[in-house]
């Protein structure tokens, strides 16, 4: 078990804070074995280990080691943190509590990488792109555990340089040591000042929040555009840092909240059929298992609910999700058109989660919905009469097929790819990974989807767009292109529909999400359009997006 774990939350912002680390090492010889005194220099005041380096820890232990191995597999291979870390704490074998530590490690140390880095940069003599990777992961995980993490100096400094040995071999430990003892020198409070010295305001903020500083103007300029005040921005960037509670859906006639709430889940203050996981093992409910209870964040839910909320159901209707991997919306519309008789076609263009999709809707009855593995860009109209079996062989219809000219879909849903800035807090390294390149090519996608689904729409029909990202040019942008570009469909009201989804009275006053529809020239919206934004700091959710369209045009 790890030594430090009493309270490695917060940072630590200031030298009381550290008064009673110091206290651990008090009256201790701080000499090294070979009797030099350890800390000389300006940190007179400081105390690392009191054991010499023959004693010290030799070896990671398997909180720090399932970090650093997340660190390295997100650096080295690409990987996401969050799928690497659980399996590293299930191959580990970690209690609650390391695996609590390793969590605030691997997370913290990838989300806070900017401001770890300008630190790191000012405590070693060449470029950062000049050190090994893997040493350069080491120093993150250290700088985090000195500058965030209520952990003693000496744990720290001791642990880290123990795992550099285990891990990458004793040549690095020595430059890990020197390094991390100049970072200790200063609190986080003093580090801010040092490098925010002289910096604008959107730079300060990208080294206080720890977001690039491209993400910093985005993120303003979203909150304008979507009628909020741009001094919330402050508030927003910290709820990217926050870790999101766990978010639960029963899913309608499928699954049932009470026993949850029994189990410790706090009911929903947001979406209905919804609660909060009291923490712990979820795969321990037999609902959560077999896929009747699953996890989502309320601000999917309210997508999902508010498709089905825009008008009432006529049995029959034809529903589409074009972009449905890995499933979490398309369940909840399954299900509700399980209760309805509608019927859904699930559409994936990614093979591997088209089968994530027939499994998140396989404790949904049959009759109810479909998968397509195929990409969005190519579905039409006459996709609606064909229903393509729930094993995955697309073979036209066992009923379909016999029906009569076709004439779309009654509701499509576009929860379209996008780069995902409303949902920085559950990803913890892609603050870093996005570029503003990713934008150029996911907006291009967004409109052809966008319109290959207002071409598969039926007279009338309801189309939703929705992205998991606040960002301009995502956003109100995407809509005015589509707009722009069909002029057969008609902006509508967001705004009822997603109030209708929540709670009464859940998203009234400051936390109504609705902002009146500004209107590009040949837009075609009506009155009271108006369109939706979530957001993180006021709902508790991701940064959602919601935008509903019907189409006008006369069948053809
Ligand atoms: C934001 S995710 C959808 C999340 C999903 N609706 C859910 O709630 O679980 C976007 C999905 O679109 C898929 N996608 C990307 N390009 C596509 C295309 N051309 N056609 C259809 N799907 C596409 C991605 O593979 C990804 O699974």
């Amino acid at each position: 078990m790890s030594q430090d774990h009493r309270d490695s939350r917060g940072p630590r912002h200031s030298r009381d804070d550290r008064r009673d680390d110091r206290r651990d090492d008090r009256g201790s010889d701080r000499r090294d074995s070979r009797g030099r005194q350890r800390n000389r220099r300006g940190m007179a005041d400081r105390q690392f280990s009191s054991s010499a380096p023959s004693q010290r820890n030799r070896g990671a232990d398997p909180a720090r080691l399932a970090a650093y191995r997340t660190l390295r597999a997100v650096e080295a291979n690409d990987a996401y943190g969050n799928l690497v870390l659980p399996e590293q704490i299930r191959r580990l074998g970690l209690n609650r509590r390391d695996a609590a530590l390793a969590t605030e490690l691997a997370y913290g140390a990838l989300r806070q990488q900017g401001t770890w880095d300008a630190v790191l940069a000012r405590c070693v003599d060449r470029p950062l792109a000049k050190i090994d990777p893997s040493v350069l992961d080491a120093l993150r995980l250290g700088t985090h555990q000195l500058l965030a993490m209520r952990i003693p100096d000496h744990a720290a400094i001791d642990q880290t340089v123990g795992l550099t040995r285990s891990e990458i071999g004793a040549g690095p430990s020595g430059l890990v040591n020197a390094v991390l003892r100049k970072v200790a020198a200063e609190d986080l409070t003093q580090w801010l000042a040092k490098l925010t010295d002289g910096a604008d305001q959107l730079t300060r903020l990208s080294l206080e929040t720890s977001h690039p500083v491209w993400i910093v103007r985005a993120m303003k300029q979203a909150l304008t555009v979507h009628g909020r005040r741009s001094g919330e921005l402050t508030d927003l960037l910290a709820a990217d840092n926050a870790a999101p509670s766990v978010h639960l859906v029963a899913l309608p006639g499928l699954g049932e909240l009470e026993p949850e709430i029994e189990h410790g889940a706090q009911p929903s203050t947001l979406v209905p059929g919804a609660a909060i996981s009291g923490g712990g093992d979820l795969r321990r409910s037999p609902q959560v298992r077999e896929g009747r209870v699953r996890v989502q964040d309320a601000g999917s839910q309210l997508v999902a609910r508010s498709v089905v909320a825009a008008a009432p159901v006529q049995p029959g209707e034809r529903w589409l999700d074009l972009c449905a991997g890995p499933g979490g919306k398309a369940a909840l519309l399954a299900a509700a058109a399980a209760e309805t008789g509608a019927h859904l076609l699930a559409n994936e263009v990614a093979g591997h989660r088209a089968d994530l999709v027939r499994q998140a809707l396989a404790v949904v009855p049959d009759r109810a919905w479909s998968v397509r593995a195929g990409d969005g860009r190519e579905i039409t109209a006459a996709d609606a009469g064909r229903r393509a079996l729930s094993d995955g062989s697309d073979e036209g219809s066992r009923e379909g097929s016999q029906e009569a000219g076709p004439t779309g879909f009654d509701r499509i849903l576009v929860d379209a790819p996008c780069t995902g800035l409303g949902a920085l807090r559950r990803r913890p390294e892609s603050r870093w990974r996005r570029t503003p390149r990713d934008l150029a090519e996911l907006t291009v996608l967004q409109l052809e989807l966008l319109q290959a689904a207002a071409d598969a729409l039926a007279p009338g029909g309801l189309l939703v767009y929705a992205t998991c990202s606040p960002h301009a040019a995502e956003t109100t942008v995407a809509v005015d292109d589509l707009l722009r570009t069909r002029p057969g469909l008609q902006l509508v009201d967001a705004g009822a529909p997603v109030r209708k989804a929540a709670l009464p009275g859940a998203l009234a006053g400051d936390a109504d999400p609705a902002r009146p529809y500004a209107g590009a020239q040949g837009a075609h919206a009506a009155a009271d359009a108006a369109t939706v934004q979530l957001w993180p700091h006021v709902h508790g959710t991701d940064a959602m997006f919601i935008a509903h369209f019907r189409q006008t045009r006369i069948s053809e």
